[in-house]
């Protein structure tokens, strides 16, 4: 067990221009359409993190050739490969993006594909996908991690209903690989009762853009039903945005301090969820501005609560669970049931952490209740979940004292976050 990360607080508002690693998402979505097109690809921009490293492992084992020239904005490339292949092991980690989308795509391999991950992975829902899976013409042993796919060299494929309440990924895997089955794929959300609906749909929307970036044909055009026509997926460049996502924390920083953070190289039409953070930040009093330098949050004197439905953006649920803590008025978040099927049960290890310090955090069917109570130092849990983590080092700028237990969990999306956040902490700016 390495040693409590001991979190900086703010002794002044926090003024800072911070730059953002590649977007997890876009990044191993490029990976893997690079991989599933015979000419291969090329990344500008990608991530390097766990969950990238996991995907270029995966493929790789899959037989298809990646090399990485390194860090500092050079490219990961794809070469042209003559198809995936088994038998091969994969270990997906704790990478949802790894366990949801690299199946769909081995289903195409031949021979056995053994897939494992973390013990927290084992957890995570799995079977909508090996169900769906099945229906379109795989053998599969098993109903989550770890699971051996029979690989047959190719798939029939069809339409498949799934309920996938619990994770948008479980759609988006199945489209992204769509294009190589003989019969392309349809997928249809089944509302298996009412207000169950599809979570993080920009995640979808993002799925749907990169394929037809890479020619493929895609019919989005009926709510709950995506249909993807068979054929070949492109070779070409991905130029991949910042994490918009991992951008929130810094953002937040200035909102809980009354200061000022840029994220240069904002993208002026994104499918990220990230790009909603604006909006939010603005809602609890924080000025927003956009400009040639980037997207600027300009903090309050008080930060208020807020009432929001983060349904699309679950992934910012951390980040505003912190800053709800933070501010002088209630907050309710709502409609992320299906966080409790993330890195780690979010919303129980929220309310758990928040309350450790003297917070006042309720869980509810859908979310959270976060009422404003003077907080005090102590020791926040991280659950090997990066966002538990950067979410500690928010509320640690305004708790002299506190601790997290595992910041090195970051490297999950965010390798360097520790010297990111010290950095910005010490800015001049
Ligand atoms: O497709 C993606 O890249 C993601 C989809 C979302 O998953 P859920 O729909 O399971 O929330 C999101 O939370 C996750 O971080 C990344
Ligand atoms: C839910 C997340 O990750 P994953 O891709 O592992 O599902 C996340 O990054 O917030």
């Amino acid at each position: 067990m390495t040693q409590p990360w001991a979190a900086p607080s703010a002794t002044a508002p926090v003024r800072a221009t911070v730059a953002v690693p590649g977007s997890k998402s876009i990044t191993n979505r490029a990976l893997l359409l690079a991989a599933l097109s015979d000419g291969g690809g090329t990344l500008t921009g990608a991530l390097r993190s766990r969950d990238s490293r996991l995907m270029i492992d995966a493929l790789q084992a899959l037989g298809v050739p990646v090399s990485d020239a390194g860090d500092g904005g050079d490219q990961v490339i794809v070469a042209a490969h003559r198809g995936l292949r088994g038998p091969a092991r994969v270990d997906c980690g704790l990478a949802g993006t790894v366990m949801r989308f690299v199946p769909p795509a081995a289903a195409i391999a031949d021979g056995d594909i053994h897939f494992d991950g973390d013990a927290r992975a084992r957890e995570r829902p799995m079977r909508t996908v090996l169900d769906a899976l099945r229906a379109l013409g795989t053998d599969i042993d098993g109903d989550a991690l770890p699971f051996t796919l029979h690989g047959k060299g190719g798939l029939p494929g069809g339409a498949v209903t799934i309920d996938a309440s619990a994770s948008s990924q479980f759609v988006s895997g199945l489209l992204l690989a769509g294009a190589r089955y003989e019969a392309g794929v349809t997928v249809h959300h089944r509302d298996t009762t009412a207000g169950k609906p599809v979570p993080s749909l920009p995640h979808i929307d993002m799925t749907v853009r990169m394929l037809r970036d890479a020619g493929v044909t895609v019919d989005d055009s009926e709510p709950n039903t995506w249909r993807v026509e068979p054929g070949p997926i492109a070779a070409r460049e991905w130029a991949v945005e910042p994490d918009l996502s991992n951008a929130t924390p810094f953002l937040a920083a200035a909102a809980a301090t009354g200061g000022s953070v840029t994220v240069p190289g904002w993208p002026e039409n994104t499918t990220q969820p990230g790009d909603a953070f604006g909006e939010i930040a603005s809602r609890m009093g924080c000025t927003v501005t956009r400009d040639a330098a980037g997207l600027t949050v300009h903090g309050p004197d008080q930060l208020q609560g807020i009432d929001v439905d983060l349904r699309d953006v679950g992934e910012l649920t951390p980040t505003v669970a912190a800053l709800a803590v933070l501010a002088h008025s209630p907050s309710v978040l709502r409609g992320i049931a299906h966080l409790r099927g993330h890195e780690t049960d979010r919303l129980a290890a929220l309310v758990t952490e928040i309350n450790a310090l003297g917070g006042g955090a309720t869980e509810t069917e859908d979310g959270l209740e976060i009422r404003p109570k003077p907080l005090h130092a102590g020791l926040w849990h991280a659950y090997a979940d990066h966002r538990m983590a950067t979410a500690g080092a928010i509320v640690g700028l305004a708790v002299p004292g506190m601790e997290v237990d595992d910041i090195a969990t970051t490297a999950k999306t965010l390798p360097d976050f520790p010297a990111m956040w010290a950095d910005m902490l010490s800015d001049e700016r």
